[in-house]
């Protein structure tokens, strides 16, 4: 099999058609329900921030009050210390209720992402897994749901505040004198201007190059860890290590060139929103408006406390916008999960006759423009053995996949039972298509749940006998607690032994159509020969397709069909496609060659399994 991945190709991520949308999952649809708590997150942060003015004012006030001449009102001082507690406590009450709030839906809203990322995935083509994908998947299900904490908990909210406060301090500030409102605005203005000085091309280029020197380096951190094995064993340790090092040292130039750029101007903003600019900038133009008689002096006060304050919205644009941009580009690689073409299902599953398997001009390719089956017709009828053999990409492994529907052929049909497999339900499909390819995947739980995963109700004499039939059973009873030991953690097995485990589980679930990849990867000689026996004794109206390596399998199977870049080229029973001396002799020949050369190099002895 091929270890290219199918997913770029077939994703197939086609815009949704009027009536797929109605089933499938959107981000809308899923967001919708929550739109009512999502508000009351954005609303109650904004009542806490606005009640939050009010102890700055209560503080203005105060000031006012105490420094105006005559005696101190003392009940109008008391009622604005008790204001500005109330203000404080309103502040405390809303913004703990908005983040609860926040927190208890973000949790909601994990769930259901998580929840659809497993229906959807439930519905994709099997073909669409693979071993890259798997990775990415757990990364997409689990860091990048986890990823829009802050764009549903936190950053919506803070952002909301940090606008609003500002806002209405200004407009206040405005109502008290308009002149000394526009000089407190100056270090926001400045901060502004600064910031095309981060757009300039140098400074593009600058981080651009910095963007590539990080994925250089990142690159060559994971050539160096993941070929270090082969690096070491063939000398070039040395070298590997100064590739890596020289990628490191070219970072160093280019991280220091970025920083010096993005430094002066990252410190220059810094400067001008520091508290201690904003309040020189006050104190400077509320001097001069004192002493020119246009402002009192206790007027001052509201314009240093609530001045600081107005240079937040730049900070929080910042911030919140790295934030937000970090959970979209999480939200989006959840989308295109979300957005992978599922097979379609028949919305009346036809019920198959039989398990004839016909293939009738099937043409697959997993590109648009490169087919890699090339109008295939084959008949496989119940109660017989067909190999599949050819040269390696001629497009076995594509085509075994077709039958459990790894895949749709982009032409042509698969039929079973005399049903188009589009037309059969995938309940009815797996349960009369088993398959054993070289891919094996075993799941973290029991050697017995392992075996019976079809079949989950299967007594242990049937488990038993299934694994007789692998040539299992007795590895398995060697297993600190034999069927009961649970894979990856008291059960390492080998490729050849996960192989068979794999096989025992397809005999078990005893599907009338059998499709099995005969691996050559991880075959081993009792592998070999538990696929040879599990063939000669499976029931005899069993349709089984194989690809086959051995070429005792091949002597042994009913028809043999030769594979020649997607076309089968030679069908025929074994002996007399041997007798024709076509291609199909010609591959014979040389694979009978490659064995005797094996046979020779390893003195007699078959490769053993190689530890998983
Ligand atoms: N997932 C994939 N994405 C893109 N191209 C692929 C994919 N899988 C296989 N191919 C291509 O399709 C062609 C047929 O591959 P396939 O694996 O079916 O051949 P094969 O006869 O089984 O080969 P082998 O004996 O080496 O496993 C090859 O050219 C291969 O590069």
């Amino acid at each position: 099999m091929n270890a290219i991945d199918p997913a770029a190709t077939r994703e197939r991520s086609k815009p949704l058609s009027e009536a797929d949308s109605a089933a499938k999952p959107s981000m809308g649809r899923l967001l919708r329900p929550f739109a009512g708590s999502f508000a009351a997150v954005v609303i109650f942060q904004v009542i806490g921030a606005l009640a939050g003015l009010a102890p700055l004012l209560a503080v203005v006030e105060l000031g006012r009050t105490l420094l105006a001449p005559g005696p101190v009102d003392r009940d109008h001082v008391w009622s604005v210390v008790i204001a500005g507690a109330v203000g404080l406590f309103v502040r405390l009450l809303f913004t703990a209720a908005s983040s609860g709030i926040g927190h208890i839906l973000d949790g909601k809203v994990q769930l259901s992402f998580r929840r659809l990322l497993a229906e959807q995935l439930g519905r994709v083509p099997i073909g669409w897994f693979s071993r890259r994908r798997t990775g990415e998947l757990a990364k997409v299900v689990g860091e990048d749901v986890s990823a829009v904490h802050p764009f549903i908990a936190h950053t919506p909210g803070e952002l909301v505040s940090a606008f609003v406060v500002p806002l209405a301090s200004l407009i206040y500030l405005f109502t008290i004198n308009w002149k000394l409102t526009l000089i407190t605005l100056i270090p926001v203005v400045l901060a502004i201007a600064l910031v095309p000085l981060m757009m300039t091309p140098t400074r593009l280029r600058e981080q651009e190059e910095f963007d590539t020197a990080m994925g250089r380096i990142s690159s060559s951190v994971i050539e160096f860890v993941q070929g270090i094995a082969v690096v070491k064993a063939f000398g070039g340790s040395s070298r590997a290590h100064r590739k890596f090092l020289t990628a490191a040292d070219e970072f160093v130039g280019t991280f220091n060139r970025w920083v010096h750029g993005i430094s002066t101007i990252a410190a220059g903003m810094q400067l001008v929103l520091s508290p201690p600019f904003v309040m020189l900038a006050v104190l400077i133009g509320g001097t001069a408006l004192i002493t020119g008689g246009d402002l009192a002096p206790a007027d001052l006060l509201p314009f240093l406390l609530l001045g600081l304050g107005l240079t937040a919205p730049v900070a929080a644009l910042g911030h919140g916008f790295d934030e937000m941009q970090a959970a979209g580009r999480a939200v989006g690689r959840i989308k295109e999960v979300l957005e992978v073409e599922p097979l379609p299902e028949p919305a009346h599953p036809a019920v198959p006759q039989g398990h004839r398997v016909e293939l009738r001009d099937v043409r697959f390719g997993y590109e648009e423009d490169r087919e890699v089956l090339r109008g295939i017709d084959l008949v496989l009828e119940p109660g017989t053995v067909t190999a599949i053999v050819g040269p390696s990409g001629s497009g076995k492994s594509t085509l075994v996949q077709l039958l459990p529907r790894f895949f749709d052929p982009t032409h042509g049909s698969v039929l079973l039972g005399g049903v188009d497999l589009r037309e059969l339900g995938s309940r009815e499909l797996y349960r009369t298509v088993s398959f054993v390819f070289q891919d094996v995947r075993l799941l973290r739980a029991t050697v017995a749940e392992n075996i019976a995963l079809a079949v989950p109700h299967a007594d242990q004499e049937a488990v038993t006998r299934a694994a007789r039939l692998a040539n299992i059973h007795d590895r398995i009873l060697e297993l600190p607690r034999g069927y009961d030991s649970v894979i990856g953690e008291d059960a390492g097995l080998s490729g050849g032994e996960a192989q068979r485990i794999a096989l025992a589980r397809a005999l078990l679930a005893d599907a009338p159509v059998l499709v099995l990849d005969e691996a050559t990867a991880f075959a081993d000689p009792q592998t070999e020969q538990a696929v040879r026996r599990a063939l000669a004794t499976l029931g005899s109206d069993r349709t089984t397709l194989v690809i086959a390596h051995r070429l005792e399998t091949i002597a042994d199977a009913d028809t043999v069909v030769m594979l020649e870049d997607g076309q089968i080229v030679e069908r025929g029973r074994p002996a007399e496609l041997l007798a024709r001396g076509g291609k199909f002799a010609a591959f014979w020949q040389s694979h009978q060659s490659a064995v005797a050369d094996e046979i020779e190099i390893h003195g007699g002895v078959l490769q053993g399994d190689e530890p998983r």
